[in-house]
């Protein structure tokens, strides 16, 4: 059995950022302004804060403006809402992003429903979500979008695949399954009452894991050369004698790198490529906003 080759998200991500610069830069020269990113950090989740800090680093890298909002934990959601309003109105903001998750005592889809569809570059709120389901211009989740570009980097057209996505949720499983319709696919959506998932995941050309389960998804359950995509990241408990836990995915890499024909390993697959198409939403909205024209599929 041949080894799978391995999709390199880290490096597609840095030619994204690249392209992102440039047309950042362009941006800036005919809007006699940068574009720009406000991102909001309720509480202080670890892991959260160091996305934040990520996306903060490479917008300024790629030549935007970024604007940080950290709000401690105990913050009414009230003054969440005005923030996001007050972000709305600044014409200075291109994109607005409210990191997830919130604290238990907000409603994230009610903050999510406060954000101007046109800058929600995250691609959450219900205006884009529509948009996405009917096929007009919009705004996408950031993760899924990285797994199509991924893909069709790899395999070029994904017409008449079959594609299982497992995972059902509004950031990645549906949003993941409407992109992978619109490249006409062949998409089923598995989740945790799928029926003997395995042979629904063994008729698969394409497999996009996101369940969050670690090391879930099996090298039996792959048909010989599918292409496997794994959203997932999760943190394994420390080997003894080590203080961090190893990250894994929601596939088991060692076994089921033995039989797809290609696979994203984790870290340094899919995870990049969220914020690296975060900068690029961002950088298109701008032109959208500013009313400057853009081919947006050469980015
Ligand atoms: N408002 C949003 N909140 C969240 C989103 C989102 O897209 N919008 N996604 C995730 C977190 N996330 C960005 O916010 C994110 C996750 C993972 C990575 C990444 O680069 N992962 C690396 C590993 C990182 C590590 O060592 O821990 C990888 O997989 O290689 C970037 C961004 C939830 N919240």
């Amino acid at each position: 059995m041949t080894e799978a080759s391995i999709i390199d998200g880290k490096g597609f991500a840095a030619g994204l950022r690249e392209r992102v610069s440039r047309v950042a830069a362009d941006f800036e020269a005919k809007a006699g302004r940068k574009a720009g990113l406000a991102v909001v950090l309720v509480g202080e989740d670890p892991a959260s804060q160091v996305y934040v800090r990520n996306k903060n680093k490479q917008t300024v890298a790629c030549g935007m403006n970024s604007f940080e909002h950290k709000l401690p934990v105990e913050t009414p959601e009230a003054d969440l809402l005005a923030l996001v309003e007050k972000l709305n109105a600044d014409p200075a903001v291109d994109g607005i992003l409210v990191q997830l998750p919130l604290p238990s005592h907000m409603n994230e889809q009610k903050v999510i429903a406060t954000i101007n569809p046109d800058k929600d570059v995250d691609g959450f709120h219900v205006v884009n979500v529509g948009r996405l389901a009917t096929g007009l211009p919009g705004f996408v989740p950031c993760t899924p979008l990285g797994c199509v570009m991924l893909l069709k980097d790899k395999l070029g057209s994904l017409s008449g695949l079959d594609a299982v996505v497992i995972g059902r949720s509004n950031i990645v499983g549906k949003p993941m399954a409407q992109l992978l319709l619109a490249e006409s696919c062949t998409v089923t959506i598995a989740h945790s009452r799928t029926r003997d998932l395995p042979a629904v995941v063994r008729r698969a050309d394409i497999v996009v894991a996101a369940v969050g389960r670690a090391e879930m998804v099996k090298g039996d359950w792959i048909k010989p050369g599918a292409t496997v995509i794994d959203v997932g990241i999760n943190r394994l408990p420390p080997a003894e004698g080590e203080t961090k836990g190893k990250l894994v995915g929601d596939v088991d890499f060692a076994s089921a790198s033995q039989v797809a024909g290609a696979i994203t390993p984790v870290p340094g697959g899919v995870g990049p490529m969220t914020i690296a198409v975060l900068l690029r939403n961002t950088v298109v909205a701008a032109h959208r906003n500013a009313g400057i024209g853009l081919d947006e599929n050469a980015i």
